[in-house]
């Protein structure tokens, strides 16, 4: 972090303590943010020593980006200097929002941040647990909860329709910013939230409505198709946010965010998402103080979960316990990203909308299917090495469901229980794995490569397997997985290999590859989503010569249109109540029991999973794996 301060340097200019504006201000309006650096810090920011770092933002949007990030680095100066104890007090001014909508407006007039300071740590006083020393350093961020006086006055009520309040329970983590929020602001641009919409960042930090605008500002973008009034929108996107620190006592926290939503809800319709964007351990608490203390009685409540869920069928099944008495089933949403995307969604479309696949689904026509999910030294993965690993964080959920969803028997209706009740139907039936026919492997990585480094871990970075669906449709056909990380390529796709023609008049035209010449459906999402059909063609010209081309429909040819991420996707799932991409109860227990046995085995005989080239192809083991299942191998 500290390093790369030299490239936000450009939209900031150095002046001396007393801080006087350039002549000609890169914002439009005077919007100035004074940072007295920390003499300890120094280190780090050599060329600012004693200085203040004053940012004369560009336009409001660029201003607003900049800052957000800008109160990033402070922040984790900030934390830099709590750990090493000797911090100084820091200070600076919001960017206030020019364009504010009237619930903003008040809230901000009522708060006690109405002035527009924010004066991070010294003039947060109420119930601040951070503590300034004589000297002026503060020794920690966080605090108890901070109840600013919002106004009960304003609220939505007499607006048409329902409201909608989202609080996201981790706001100022990882995924929050880079997913979750970008994620709501893109719905928000494309009309997808209602206009009755309240969004609420909660953690433990002790920030302030503006300074979490400013921080999730730095992450929002306008997509190519969504240029139009952005910036507008996302003032008043921004607007619409609040902020609430839940402190150490999510009790109170939670109480605190039911009377922030009730103040602004009133007495009309009103529904809740929560969105627990934390660590594994708070789940537990965090979700039972949001049962008792954040429920609306006047709508509905919904909470997402965030993968991964549980770390064996143990303790999934006492998570699942602990959250099925406290919320119905219907409420839980698991939220597994990967499953948003359009390739996951469009599986059900090609095979219950076209006549061309529908009769070839079995074990009568298809003779394998392989699942692929390779990770290029691009991806970065963060949660490997906290022990969850490759099966757990992948296999477990993304894999098992997009075999569930693509085996499953269609179902009476689109409803989402009425696909869950298939898709739990096909994992039931899904033999458990057999570990002689699991391979797992661990990249090589050193101190300087740009991935995380498992000195001595038994963690899995690579998956292969080879299952089987025990029923009448799927009999004996192989389904291989291949899924893993720091490989050569990036590689996300489903590959539907035929039986051979029978009696194949063509048998000796095709040559040595008669294998690979069976057709073959490939489902692609990475690289250049694509959905191919091998077919064996004769190649033009006198005398009868084959080839095994692809028919392509490259999506970036034919759908002039940007993909929305897969969080947006899954959110609006959510807030319309679809719940057919998330996994119930059932469906992640049944998923638990196929690993079972391989999990265990790894557990009881510590299984040292095989080595490989950071940026090759994964274990060789895997080609003879395939092999013994009778899969010609696909090449990379
Ligand atoms: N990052 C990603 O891309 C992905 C993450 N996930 C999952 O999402 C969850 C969050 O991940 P990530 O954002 O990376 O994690 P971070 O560690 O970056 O953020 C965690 C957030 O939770 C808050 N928090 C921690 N403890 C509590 C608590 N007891 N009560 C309330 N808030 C708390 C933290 O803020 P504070 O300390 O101020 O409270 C912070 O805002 C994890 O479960 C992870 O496995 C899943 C898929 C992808
Ligand atoms: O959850 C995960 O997802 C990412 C890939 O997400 P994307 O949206 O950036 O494609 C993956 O890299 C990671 O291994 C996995 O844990």
């Amino acid at each position: 972090m500290f390093t790369s301060l030299p490239s936000f340097s450009a939209p900031f200019s150095l002046s001396e303590p007393s801080v006087s504006r350039p002549t000609t201000p890169l914002c439009s309006t005077p919007r100035k943010v004074s940072l007295r650096i920390f003499p300890d810090a120094v280190d780090n920011f050599h060329s600012l020593k004693g200085r203040r770092l004053v940012c004369y933002g560009g336009g409001a949007k660029l201003c607003r980006r900049f800052y957000g990030l800008k109160l990033w680095i402070l922040e984790n100066i900030n934390l830099q200097q709590r750990n090493r104890k000797h911090g100084r007090a820091i200070e600076f001014k919001s960017i206030r929002s020019e364009e504010k909508d009237p619930l903003t407006n008040h809230l901000e007039t009522t708060s006690s941040f109405g002035e527009g300071d924010i004066r991070l740590q010294n003039e947060h006083k109420a119930s601040s647990s951070t503590h300034h020393q004589p000297d002026g350093s503060i020794t920690s961020m966080e605090s108890k909860p901070v109840v600013q006086a919002h106004s009960s006055s304003f609220s939505f009520e007499g607006r048409e329709g329902p409201s909608l309040c989202i609080a996201v329970i981790g706001a100022t983590g990882e995924l929050a910013r880079t997913k979750i929020f970008p994620a709501l602001f893109a719905l928000y641009y494309s009309g997808f939230l209602p206009e009755n919409i309240g969004i609420f960042g909660y953690s433990r930090k002790n920030l302030t409505d503006e300074e979490l605008r400013n921080i999730i500002a730095s992450t929002l973008t306008c997509r190519i198709d969504h240029q139009q009034n952005c910036g507008d929108k996302m003032d008043i996107f921004l607007s619409r946010t609040y902020y609430l620190n839940g402190g150490y006592d999510n009790v109170q926290g939670m109480s605190k965010l039911n009377t922030l939503m009730e103040q602004i809800e009133g007495e009309s319709e009103a529904n809740r998402i929560f969105y627990l964007a934390v660590p594994q351990e708070a789940l537990l608490d965090v979700t039972s103080s949001l049962a008792r203390n954040a429920q609306t009685q006047k709508g509905w409540n919904r909470i997402i979960i965030e993968k991964p869920f549980g770390f064996d069928a143990p303790s999934s099944h006492q998570l699942t316990q602990s959250l099925l008495s406290k919320f119905e089933e219907k409420q839980i949403y698991r939220i597994d990203h990967l499953l948003g995307r359009n390739l996951i969604e469009n599986l059900t479309v090609l095979r219950f909308a076209n006549l061309v696949f529908q009769p070839l689904w079995s074990r009568t026509y298809i003779r394998n299917v392989q699942v692929i999910l390779s990770e290029d030294l691009g991806v970065q993965a963060r949660r490997y090495f906290e022990g969850y690993g490759v099966i757990r964080d992948i296999v477990h959920s993304h894999i098992l469901q997009t075999i569930a969803l693509l085996a499953m028997e269609p179902p009476i209706s689109l409803d989402g229980e009425d696909i869950r009740n298939e898709k739990v139907k096909v994992l039931r039936s899904i033999r458990k794995m057999e570990p002689s026919d699991v391979i797992l492997g661990q990249y090589k990585a050193s101190a300087g490569d740009k991935v995380d480094v498992c000195w001595n871990s038994l963690t899995p970075t690579f998956f292969a397997a080879a299952l089987y669906i025990d029923n009448a449709r799927w009999d004996g056909v192989p389904f291989v997985i291949k899924a893993g990380l720091g490989l050569i390529k990036h590689r996300v796709e489903i590959r539907i290999q035929f039986q051979h023609v029978p009696g194949n008049l063509y048998r000796d035209r095709i040559g040595h590859t008669f294998d690979l010449g069976t057709n073959e459906l490939i489902l692609r999402d990475a690289p250049d989503e694509a959905i191919l059909v091998r077919v064996n063609n004769k190649i033009p010209g006198l005398g009868l010569q084959l080839d095994s081309p692809e028919l392509n429909l490259l999506y970036k040819d034919k759908y002039k249109v940007e993909v929305p991420d897969s969080y947006e996707h899954l959110l609006l799932d959510v807030i319309d109540g679809d719940n057919h991409l998330f996994m119930r109860s059932d469906e992640l227990a049944a998923a638990w029991n196929i690993l079972s046995p391989v999990l265990n085995e790894m557990d009881k005989k510590n299984i040292v999973p095989e080595l490989y080239q950071l940026g090759g192809r994964g274990p060789v083991g895997v080609y003879y794996l395939w092999a013994k299942h009778g899969v010609p191998w696909a090449e990379d």
